[in-house]
C-alpha cells in the first residue's frame, strides 16, 4: 500500500546522537518539521513548545537508560500518537508501551521505508482525531443546547435557526418540561440580539399587581414599600429578548398592557404618568391550550394573534422516544463524566411515560449520577428507580450495587436530594404549589404530602 507523504510536526526523543542526526535529517527531507530531545525533561519542554502531531520515542532514557522512564512519558503526550522505538527482542516492552497508549512501534535499527510509512500513518491518525474533536465540538454547539436526534427535534432546531433571524414574535407551545424556555434561549442566542440580555419571567407565579410592577417597573411611592423608582424587566431586556413563560396565566388586566407594549413598544410604570419605550423581542410560551382559552374568553384574542407570529411546538418526550437515551447520556455525563448507563437502565428509561418530560428525565438521571458510589461506573435500572423514588416496581433485573451499610447512606442521600428538588421547585414557582408540582411532574396532592413529610409545611 502506498502512503502519501504528508508533512507534519514530529518530535523525536532519542539520546543517541547518531540517530538524532540521521533520523532528524531523513524526516526533514520528507518535509516534516522536526524537534529533537535527548531526555525526558527536554522531551516534555519540546512537547509544550512545538505542539507536535506525532512523537517518536526511544524508551531507554538517560540518566540510567531505564525503559521505565520512557514508559512513564507516554501518557504525558496526551492526545498525540506516540511511536515507540525499541531494540530487537524487546517485544514485552513494546506490548507494555502499547497498553499505555502508544500507537505503534518500530524496531531498531530502523528501516527508513518503515519509518516513512509509520510516520505518515500516525500523522493521518492525528489529523483524523483532531477533525473528530472539531466535529464533535461543532455538533455540541450546533445543537443549540437542544439535545436530541429525533426527527421532531431536528426539525425544531432548523425552525429555531430560521425564525431567529427574523423579528416576528414567537409563541412556544408544548407540555411542561419539554424545553420551551430552552427554545426561547436558543432563539435569542441565534439572533442578531444575542449580544443583548435574555430576560425571563414566569407570568403565573405572581399576582397581577406584582407582575405589572415586575414587568413595567414602578415609581417611588406608588405602593407601600416602593421606596425608589424601580425599572422593570421590559427595560432590562432592552436590545435583547423578553421571555414570558406561562403567558396563559397572565391576568386579564395585564393582557391589555402587554398588548400595548407589543404593538407600540410603549408602557407606563406602576404609579407613573409618562409613557416609556423599550425594544425587546418577545417570546412567549405556555403549556395551556391558548386557543381554548380564547374561545372561553379567559385569554384576549387580539393578544393571542399578536403573540403567535410564529408558533413553535415542543413535543412531549413520549412522542420522541428516540431522544431519551441521548438526553439521558448527556445529563449523566454532566454530573458523572466517566459513568455510563447499563442496558437495563436504558430499557427502564425508554419504557416510562415521563409526564414531567425532559425536566423529569433530567432530574432522575442527575440524581442517579449523584448517587453513584465512588467506585461505581455504571448507572443501572435499580439506581434509577431509587433516584426516581419509584420503588413500586417488580423484582430487580440487575444485581444490587450497594452493601446494606451503603444503602443507609443512600437513603439519606435520596432524602437530601428530594428535599433539594422540592425546595428548588417551590422557589422557582414563587411558592405556588400547583406550579411547583407541575415543575416536578407530580400531582399537587403528591407535592403536599412530600412537603409535609419533609417538614416544609
Ligand atoms: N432538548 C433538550 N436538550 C437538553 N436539555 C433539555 C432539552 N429539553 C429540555 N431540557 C432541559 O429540561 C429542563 C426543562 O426545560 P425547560 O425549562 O426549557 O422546559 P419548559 O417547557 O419551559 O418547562 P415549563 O413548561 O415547566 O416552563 C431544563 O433543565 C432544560 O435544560
Amino acid at each position: 500500500m502506498s502512503e502519501t507523504p504528508e508533512s507534519g510536526r514530529v518530535l523525536l526523543v532519542d539520546d543517541e546522537a547518531a540517530f538524532q542526526r540521521l533520523g532528524g535529517s531523513f524526516l526533514r527531507g520528507l518535509g516534516h518539521e522536526v524537534s529533537i530531545a535527548g531526555d525526558g525533561e527536554q522531551a516534555l519542554a519540546a512537547f509544550a513548545r512545538q505542539k507536535p502531531e506525532l512523537v517518536l520515542l526511544d524508551l531507554a532514557m538517560p540518566p540510567h537508560m531505564d525503559p521505565e522512564i520512557g514508559l512513564e512519558l507516554i501518557p504525558r503526550f496526551a492526545r498525540v500518537p506516540v511511536v515507540v522505538l525499541t531494540g530487537h527482542g524487546e517485544h514485552d516492552l513494546a506490548l507494555r508501551a502499547t497498553e499505555l497508549g502508544a500507537w505503534d512501534f518500530l524496531t531498531k535499527p530502523i528501516d527508513p521505508d518503515m519509518l516513512r510509512i509509520v510516520v505518515a500513518r500516525a500523522l493521518r491518525k492525528a489529523r483524523l482525531d483532531a477533525e473528530l474533536i472539531t466535529l464533535r465540538a461543532e455538533q455540541a454547539t450546533d445543537d443549540l443546547g437542544m439535545v436530541g436526534q429525533a426527527p421532531a427535534t431536528i426539525q425544531l432546531r432548523a425552525l429555531v435557526r430560521r425564525v431567529a433571524q427574523t423579528t416576528v414574535s414567537v409563541l412556544v407551545l408544548g407540555p411542561t418540561g419539554t424545553g420551551k424556555e430552552l427554545v426561547a434561549r436558543a432563539l435569542h442566542a441565534c439572533s442578531a440580539r444575542s449580544g443583548g440580555p435574555f430576560v425571563a419571567i414566569h407570568c403565573g407565579a405572581l399576582s397581577a399587581e406584582l407582575l405589572e410592577s415586575e414587568l413595567f417597573g414602578h415609581m417611588k411611592g406608588s405602593f407601600t414599600g416602593a421606596y425608589r423608582d424601580q425599572p422593570g424587566l421590559v427595560e432590562a431586556a432592552h436590545g435583547g429578548t423578553l421571555f414570558l413563560d406561562e403567558v396563559g396565566e397572565m391576568p386579564p388586566p395585564m393582557q391589555v398592557k402587554l398588548l400595548r407594549f407589543l404593538q407600540e413598544g410603549a408602557f407606563v410604570p406602576v404609579g407613573g404618568r409618562a409613557q416609556k419605550h423599550a425594544d425587546a423581542r418577545v417570546v412567549a410560551a405556555t403549556h395551556r391550550d391558548l386557543e381554548a382559552m380564547v374561545r372561553d374568553g379567559s385569554f384576549r384574542e387580539d393578544l393571542f394573534y399578536r403573540l403567535k407570529g410564529v408558533v413553535l411546538r415542543t413535543p412531549a418526550l413520549l412522542e420522541r422516544p428516540g431522544d431519551v437515551p441521548v438526553l439521558a447520556t448527556r445529563f449523566l455525563h454532566r454530573v458523572a463524566p466517566r459513568a455510563g448507563l447499563s442496558a437495563g437502565a436504558l430499557a427502564w428509561l425508554t419504557t416510562r411515560d415521563w409526564p414531567g418530560n425532559v425536566r423529569e428525565l433530567k432530574a432522575v438521571v442527575e440524581s442517579a449520577g449523584a448517587l453513584l458510589l465512588p467506585d461505581q461506573r455504571e448507572v443501572d435500572a435499580e439506581l434509577l428507580r431509587l433516584a426516581s423514588g419509584d420503588m413500586s416496581e417488580g423484582p430487580r433485573t440487575e444485581p444490587a450495587s450497594s452493601s446494606s451499610e451503603g444503602a443507609g447512606a443512600l437513603d439519606a442521600a435520596i432524602n437530601e436530594l428530594e428535599l433539594r428538588l422540592v425546595r428548588d421547585a417551590m422557589a422557582a414557582a414563587g411558592g405556588n404549589q400547583s406550579e411547583a408540582a407541575r415543575r416536578l411532574g407530580i400531582s399537587r396532592v403528591g407535592l403536599i404530602k412530600k412537603l409535609t413529610r419533609l417538614g416544609l409545611r
